[in-house]
């Protein structure tokens, strides 16, 4: 009963004191930044996700949250436009396909190329290491040193492993998300 009285009160007050937060969603093609959209926005998981050309705008409500979500393709002939999405957001989220060990390279040069642009001075940055329900992927401290993110100064960054297919630790990647709510 307090559960449902306390769920009850967090609707109400969502409605009259929400927040937004605009963050772009950048990484190599395939790492699963449309499925991230998808589940947080409907829940829906999917193994027939069709590319991303160009770019999406969702809007999204996560409790007394708003979010404005660009979600950009990350093919190679799309990477040019990252920086143009990415500058002046609440928090950049860079995705990468941590069981598909061969591109973490070419990912690690991405971000960097990304965070060198002025325009994303001290935008914080969040990465995450999706496809860990997969055998083999690479654990966060792996991804800490292939992708140099303790080399990122002047920004806050934190980097979680997750699962868009299993939800594991969506809840902790939102909450991070809903503090960059202003
Ligand atoms: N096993 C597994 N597969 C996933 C996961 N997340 C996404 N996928 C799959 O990965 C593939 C690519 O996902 P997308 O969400 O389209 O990837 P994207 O980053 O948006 O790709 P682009 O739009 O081309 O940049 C799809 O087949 C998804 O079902 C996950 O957590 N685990
Ligand atoms: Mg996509």
């Amino acid at each position: 009963m307090a559960g449902l009285f306390s769920s009850f009160f967090e609707w109400i007050s969502s409605l009259f004191f929400s927040k937004s937060a605009e963050i772009c969603i950048v990484g190599l093609q395939a790492s699963g930044k449309t499925s991230f959209v998808n589940v947080i926005s409907n829940g829906q998981w999917s193994e027939d996700v069709v590319p991303t050309v160009s770019f999406n705008l969702r809007k999204v409500k996560k409790g007394s949250v708003v979010f404005k979500i660009w979600d950009v393709a990350g093919q190679p002939k799309f990477r040019s436009m990252w920086q143009r999405y990415c500058a002046g957001v609440d928090a950049v989220v860079f995705v990468v396909d941590s069981h598909d060990r061969a591109k973490l390279e070419t990912a690690q040069f991405e971000l960097h190329s990304l965070l060198q642009q002025g325009s994303l001075t001290g935008v914080p940055l969040l990465v995450l290491g999706n496809k860990n329900d997969l055998a083999g992927h690479a654990t966060v401290d792996e991804l800490i040193q292939i992708l140099q993110l303790d080399t990122i100064r002047s920004r806050p960054v934190s980097c979680y492993s997750c699962s868009m297919k299993s939800r594991h630790n969506l809840n902790i990647v939102m909450q991070w998300l809903s503090e960059r709510g202003h």
